[in-house]
């Protein structure tokens, strides 16, 4: 039985620092590496991604769209990363961001958590826009195996607010009761729980009590959506030690050679390393 997914985390990011790198094969960056844009073209920019990023940083996360655009043999491809990165010491997050209700969740949950699916990643997106209590599925076998989930709570793009920042009869922000359901989750866990939030660097200034988390928070919006260092103290105030910072397309732009691609997520980490604690 594999420890929890947190404890990974944390002994990862001790080790390789606090860093995501994202991996989004976008069309225009298989075209800017020299690739074609179809399956042999995403296979050779994944493995590559390997390349650079295993053994390298604490956690790297495929973003499934960009698999999926390719229909199953994407899809082939994303299992062979997931597999690749196994063993690694580098942890996978599948950016899927699931969210359906309970029953169907639960076969969700199977696919990226469950004990020798071909798409089990360390830790998943899930969104908890139909409610918390439908992520249970998820909650229940991520906990069974070891593995993690990471909680969209404020994300980076500014239609979010709309429903993340609306607030309850009693004034509290739907938000932040994510954050309160986490919370709760991860109550007495050491050295951190395995249910995460995912708040983008992007939002400014939030009105959200961290306090209570003990758990990970995922932050994408570095470089191409225009978060910088100082963003790190400016959204996450004292809880910026507990952040992990999460960038794409800012990395990715360095490829196609395996060894700028590395030493680009390595910059983009110790660079905002300084900020971070
Ligand atoms: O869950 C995510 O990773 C995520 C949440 C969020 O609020 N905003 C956000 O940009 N993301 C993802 O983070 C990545 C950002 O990519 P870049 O903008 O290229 O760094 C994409 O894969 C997004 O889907």
């Amino acid at each position: 039985m594999r420890a929890p997914f947190g404890a990974r985390l944390a002994a990862a990011v001790a080790e390789r620092g606090p860093l995501c790198a994202g991996i989004d094969p976008h069309p225009s960056l298989l075209e800017q590496w020299g690739l074609p844009c179809d399956a042999i073209g995403l296979e050779r920019f994944a493995m590559t991604c390997v390349e650079a990023f295993a053994g390298e940083v604490a956690i790297v996360k495929p973003q499934s769209a960009f698999f999926e655009a390719h229909g199953s043999a994407g899809v082939a491809v994303l299992e062979k990363l997931i597999a690749a990165f196994r063993g690694s010491g580098t942890l996978v997050l599948a950016d899927v961001k699931r969210g359906d209700i309970g029953s169907t969740m639960a076969a969700y949950a199977q696919a990226y958590l469950g004990e020798g699916s071909p798409l089990a990643a360390d830790a998943v997106t899930v969104s908890p826009y139909l409610g918390f209590g439908s992520l249970e599925p998820a909650l229940d076998l991520a906990e069974r195996t070891g593995r993690g989930l990471f909680v969209l709570a404020l994300t980076s793009n500014k239609e979010g607010p709309q429903v993340q920042r609306a607030r309850s009869a009693d004034g509290v922000p739907v938000a932040q009761t994510m954050v309160d359901e986490a919370a709760a989750r991860n109550e007495g866990t050491d050295p951190l729980g395995s249910v995460g939030l995912v708040i983008g660097a992007t939002v400014g200034r939030t009105e959200l009590d961290l306090s209570r988390l003990n758990g990970p928070i995922l932050a994408p919006g570095f470089g191409a959506q225009g978060a910088g260092a100082a963003d790190l103290a400016k959204v996450f105030g004292d809880h910026r030690r507990h952040v992990l910072p999460a960038s794409s397309r800012d990395i990715l732009r360095h490829g196609p050679g395996a060894t700028a691609l590395r030493d680009a997520a390595l910059r983009v980490r110790d660079a905002l390393a300084v900020h971070a604690r």
